[in-house]
C-alpha cells in the first residue's frame, strides 16, 4: 500500500523537519501537536523553533497545500511519532509522551497503516508501543500476534540529525530501520525513501533502539575522556588543548574537545536509558555521565579560585569585581540554551558573586528569566573592557575572532581553549 497521507505526531525539532521533508516531495502531510501555538504558527507557514533553512521548506509546503498542522489526530497511511522522551526521577526514561501519542492515534488507525516510533527510546519501547495500540484496538492485528500478516506494521526508526544541520542530515544520513517484522522494515524503508538520499539499513526494533542510544553514549564517553583530561592537565600544569593536538597526531588517536560540560537534551539524557536498563553492566557509560555532569561544578570552583587570586592581588572588594561569562548556548553558534552547562555555570556564579556578573551571548536579545535578576547582558566589547575575571564558556565564532593578545585580563577561566 502506498503512502498518500502521512501523519507526524509531535512537531518539534525532529517532527517538523521530517513532516516538511515529506511535504516537499509532494506528499500530503498532517502534523499533529498538542501545542496550539505550534499548530497555528505552522499553519501560517512559519516555524516556532530555530533551525537553518527549515522556515523556507515549511513555508513552501504549507503554501502549496502539502503540509498542515492540527491538534486532532487524523486517518493516515503512515504515522511517525517524534514526541519528547526525557528522563524522570533517578534518570529513569519517561515514556508518558509516547504513550499518550500512541493513545491519540489508536482511534484513527486503519488496517494497512504503518506506525513508526522515532523518539529516542529504551530497548523494548517499540514492542511496548505496539502492545498499547493492540490493547486499544482489539479489532486490528499487530506484529506481536500476527507477525508478517499483521493489519498494522510497526517499526523503530531513530533520528540522528545534528541540530543546526538538520535539513541536510535528514536527507543525507543513513537511516537505521528496525521493523518488528521484515515486512514492517520493508514498508518503513519504502516510506523514508520518499526523501532519503542516504541508505536504509535494516535490523530489528530492539537493535535499532540500542543503536540510537549507543551512538549518543559513544559521544558522551569520548567527551568525558576529554573532560577528565582537562581536570588532570589543570592539576599538572599542562595545556590540555596542546596535549590533545599532539596526541591526535597519532594515526589511531582522535580525542574530542573538553568544555564546560555536556549540554543539549540528547547526549546528556540518552546514555541514562542504557544505565537504567543495565545498571550492573553500564559502568563506563554511567561514569562518563558523572564526569560530564561534574564539569560545571569544577568550572565554578575554578572561577571562585580566580576571583580569590584576583582580589588577593588587587586588595579590592568582591562586590566591586566584575565577572564576564562568554556564551550561554549549549554549543557554539546556536541560540539553544536548553540543558546548557554554560547557563548552569553562569547561574552558579551569579548566585555566589556579590559583584556584577556580565553575560555575552551574541545569539540572544534578552537574558533568560533565571538570569534576569542578577546578571546583565552586555556586548563583547563592553565585557572585554569592563570585566576583571573572564569565563569563556562557548566557542562562538564571535569570541574566536578576538585575538588572544587583545584580551588584557590576567584572570581567565577558559573552558574552550579560545583565549588560553
Ligand atoms: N532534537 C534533536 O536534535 C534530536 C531529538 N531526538 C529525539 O526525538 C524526539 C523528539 O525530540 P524533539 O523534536 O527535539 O522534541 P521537541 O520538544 O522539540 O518536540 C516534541 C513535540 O512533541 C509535542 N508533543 C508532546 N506530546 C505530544 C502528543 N501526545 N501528541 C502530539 N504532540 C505531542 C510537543 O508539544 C512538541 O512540540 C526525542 O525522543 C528526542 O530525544 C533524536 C535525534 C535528534
Ligand atoms: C552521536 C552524535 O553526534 N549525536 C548528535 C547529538 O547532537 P548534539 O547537538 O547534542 O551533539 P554535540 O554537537 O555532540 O553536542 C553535545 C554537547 O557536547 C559538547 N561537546 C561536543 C563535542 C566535543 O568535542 N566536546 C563537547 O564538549 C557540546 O558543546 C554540547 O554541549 O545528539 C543528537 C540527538 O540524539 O539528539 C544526534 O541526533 C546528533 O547526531
Amino acid at each position: 500500500m502506498s503512502f498518500s497521507t502521512i501523519s507526524v505526531i509531535g512537531l518539534g525539532y525532529i517532527g517538523l523537519p521530517t513532516a516538511a521533508a515529506f511535504a516537499s516531495r509532494q506528499k500530503t502531510v498532517v502534523g499533529i501537536d498538542i501545542n496550539q501555538h505550534a499548530v497555528d504558527t505552522i499553519n501560517r507557514g512559519a516555524i516556532h523553533i530555530v533551525e537553518p533553512d527549515l522556515d523556507k521548506v515549511v513555508k513552501t509546503a504549507v503554501e502549496a497545500g502539502f503540509l498542515r498542522a492540527s491538534t486532532q489526530p487524523v486517518e493516515a497511511d503512515a504515522y511517525l511519532i517524534a514526541v519528547p522522551t526525557p528522563f524522570q526521577g533517578d534518570h529513569e526514561p519517561d515514556m508518558a509522551f509516547v504513550k499518550s501519542a500512541a493513545e491519540s492515534i489508536a482511534p484513527v488507525l486503519k488496517k494497512g497503516a504503518l506506525v513508526i516510533l522515532e523518539s529516542t527510546s529504551p530497548v523494548g519501547s517499540t514492542e511496548q508501543m505496539a502492545e498499547w495500540l493492540a490493547a486499544l484496538r482489539p479489532d486490528l492485528s499487530f506484529p506481536q500476534q500476527a507477525g508478517e500478516a499483521a493489519d498494522i506494521n510497526v517499526a523503530y526508526c531513530p533520528e540522528r540529525v545534528l541540530p543546526g544541520q538538520v535539513m541536510v542530515e535528514l536527507i543525507k544520513n543513513d537511516r537505521v530501520i528496525g521493523g518488528m517484522t521484515p515486512v514492517c522494515s520493508a514498508r518503513a524503508s519504502e516510506l523514508y525513501k520518499i526523501f532519503l538520499e542516504g541508505e536504509c539499513v535494516v535490523t530489528n526494533s530492539r537493535t535499532a533502539e540500542m543503536c540510537k542510544l549507543t551512538e549518543n553514549s559513544f559521544r558522551d564517553v569520548n567527551i568525558a575522556f576529554a573532560n577528565e583530561l582537562s581536570l588532570i592537565c589543570a592539576d599538572q600544569g599542562i595545556n590540555v588543548w596542546e596535549l590533545i593536538r599532539l596526541a591526535n597526531r597519532h594515526p589511531r588517536v582522535n580525542i574530542l574537545q573538553p568544555g564546560p560540560g555536556v549540554g543539549g537534551h540528547c547526549i546528556a539524557v540518552d546514555p541514562w536509558f542504557i544505565v537504567a536498563q543495565n545498571p550492573a553492566q553500564a559502568r563506563l557509560i554511567r561514569t562518563a555521565r558523572e564526569v560530564n555532569d561534574g564539569k560545571p561544578h569544577w568550572v565554578n570552583n575554578q572561577v571562585k579560585a580566580a576571583v580569590a587570586d584576583s582580589l588577593a592581588e588587587s586588595g579590592g572588594r568582591a562586590s566591586e569585581l566584575k565577572i564576564a561569562c562568554f556564551g550561554l548556548a549549549f554549543k557554539p553558534n546556536i541560540d539553544d540554551l536548553r540543558e546548557s552547562p554554560a547557563m548552569e555555570i553562569t547561574r552558579m556564579i551569579a548566585d555566589w558573586h556579590s559583584g556584577e556578573t556580565l553575560v555575552v551571548e551574541p545569539n540572544i536579545h534578552q537574558l533568560p528569566k533565571k538570569l534576569q535578576e542578577n546578571c546583565q547582558l552586555v556586548t563583547l566589547d563592553a565585557a572585554l573592557q569592563q570585566a576583571d575575571v573572564l569565563v569563556m564558556l562557548v566557542d562562538h565564532n564571535e569570541f574566536k575572532a578576538v585575538a588572544a593578545d587583545k584580551v588584557q585580563q590576567r584572570w581567565i577561566v577558559d573552558t574552550k581553549g579560545v583565549w588560553r
